[in-house]
């Protein structure tokens, strides 16, 4: 009786806004104000989430009674959280401020573009009023910037790859995750010096350079195509990036993906400080049918108009395209998120579309080139720990035309790890062979060039004299070309 009489009295309405109406008095006499720190930020993740997370989980700040421990797969440490709806207290140039974390189930799924995770995650901050400005304007600087160098001094960094067929995991996230442990450092990276520390020089002054693309009013990322023959050291090239960088890594696989849509809500998802990869570009995206459409039209200024202004375009509705891949890295899209480097391996980039090598497209094109002797003395100080050998001159002599890429070199110099002297002996032999190979088969190649070529004077001569012959004169032909004829 008394509820019903209560639920008359008190119409839900009328709760709803007399509690309202107490929150607001609450806080306008609280003496503390509270900020909200949601995981997921309208359809992107909350950077600043993630950011509160590790630094909350760094054990030095860690003094919770309370806290959830984790491993993940083949991680080597234990990270520390708080646990669902727990709090802890920090502090900061002598404030004290509280964290809570807020883990609610998520009521009934509402319509959505994309399946949200079953679970509502956030921070909740609690500061005094008269600490706001001072939380505001340099403390959550602060939160990032530790998580950033926590982030960078851990050695886990992490392998994303993009889930099959575009599904999501448990937390709505497309990219699956492992730990990175790739040992290739650009220590142990052989190419050329000069080259190596171009390279090196380049990747530091982007990590270096946010006020540089700021002034510039260009999006901060940075984009590498990396070509050569396989076993170049393509990939190799990539985890010592990562590595040097402490960067993580987002392995595309563009097969997986089937929309342009599918492909702009995978990079999304990609957080800054990491660099995307996609390997094998001129396997991974049917070109053909943009081809044929734009051979069609006969006009190569079509094709960058084509690239340019078709930034939605599906490419039919139901596949991913060139222009939708090129808007990413280079249009409108390419400011969502920052710090963020592309790198695209090819191994024929000769297959590859024109607009993705044109001027401005990819920042840096790089050669990955067969073992030289400068990069191949790197592999022999890191494989065998020599700085110099006897046969010296005889490799030098024989590494440019032995074209043997640095996996070629490695692999002997790893099969006989335990005899140096015979590692040497068989690779300077190795080389050898190669070289002799190489200059027989160019010889060959030659000489079958020479005999097309011949054939095919003397098939234009045979013409030439039967036209002669028919018309009874040689008008048209100057000296010079009969000489070549002849
Ligand atoms: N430049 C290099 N420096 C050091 N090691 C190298 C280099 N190139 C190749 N290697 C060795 O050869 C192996 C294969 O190299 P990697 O996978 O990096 O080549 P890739 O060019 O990416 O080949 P693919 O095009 O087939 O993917 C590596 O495990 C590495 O040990």
């Amino acid at each position: 009786f008394c509820q019903s009489l209560l639920h008359t009295v008190f119409p839900p309405e009328l709760r709803f806004a007399s509690l309202k109406f107490f929150h607001r008095l609450f806080g306008y006499f609280s003496t503390y104000c509270y900020y909200d720190i949601t995981e997921i930020d309208g359809v992107n993740t909350n950077e600043l989430y993630n950011a509160v997370q590790i630094y909350l989980s760094s054990s030095a700040s860690i003094s919770g009674t309370r806290l959830s421990l984790t491993r993940g797969l083949n991680s080597s440490s234990i990270t520390y959280g708080l646990s669902n709806n727990d709090r802890l207290i920090d502090s900061y140039k002598g404030i004290t401020v509280e964290w809570e974390h807020i883990v609610t189930q998520r009521q009934g799924q509402n319509f959505s573009w994309r399946p949200m995770p079953e679970e509502k995650r956030g921070f909740t901050l609690r500061v005094r009023k008269k600490n706001k400005h001072l939380v505001l304007d340099s403390y959550l600087d602060f939160v990032m910037e530790k998580a950033n160098e926590l982030r960078r001094r851990s050695q886990d960094r992490l392998l994303y790859t993009n889930s099959k067929g575009g599904s999501l995991d448990s937390r709505g996230h497309p990219w699956e995750s492992v730990p990175f442990k790739h040992p290739s450092t650009f220590d142990t990276l052989a190419i050329d010096p000069s080259k190596k520390a171009e390279i090196m020089a380049d990747l530091l002054d982007f990590a270096n350079g946010e006020s540089f693309y700021q002034k510039t009013g260009r999006a901060w990322k940075r984009g590498y195509l990396l070509y050569g023959p396989p076993g170049t050291g393509k990939s190799s090239m990539i985890a010592a990036m990562a590595n040097y960088l402490g960067y993580d890594i987002y392995d595309l696989e563009l097969t997986e993906v089937n929309t342009n849509s599918e492909l702009r809500k995978l990079l999304m998802k990609t957080s800054s400080k990491s660099i995307i990869v996609i390997e094998d570009i001129d396997c991974s995206i049917n070109l053909t049918n943009r081809n044929k459409n734009n051979n069609g039209g006969g006009d190569s200024r079509k094709n960058t108009y084509d690239l340019a202004a078709a930034p939605g375009d599906d490419g039919g509705g139901n596949s991913i395209t060139l222009s939708g891949l090129l808007n990413f890295t280079d249009g409108l899209w390419s400011c969502c998120g920052s710090e963020r480097i592309f790198v695209f391996t090819t191994n024929h980039i000769e297959k590859l579309d024109p607009a993705l090598l044109r001027c401005g497209r990819m920042d840096m094109h790089i050669h990955m080139s067969y073992c030289s002797f400068a990069a191949l003395k790197i592999l022999l100080k890191n494989y065998l720990g020599y700085e110099e050998i006897e046969s010296e001159e005889e490799v030098a002599a024989a590494i440019g035309a032995a074209e043997m890429t640095p996996a070629d070199v490695s692999e002997i110099l790893i099969k006989n790890r335990r005899d140096k002297r015979n590692a040497v002996a068989e690779l300077t032999a190795a080389l050898k062979v190669r070289a002799e190979r190489n200059r027989m088969k160019s010889m060959e190649r030659n000489g079958n060039d020479e005999a097309e070529d011949d054939e095919e004077h003397e098939k234009r001569a045979l013409e030439f004299s039967e036209s002669d012959h028919l018309e009874g004169n040689c008008e048209g032909f100057d000296g010079n070309e009969g000489e070549k004829l002849h």
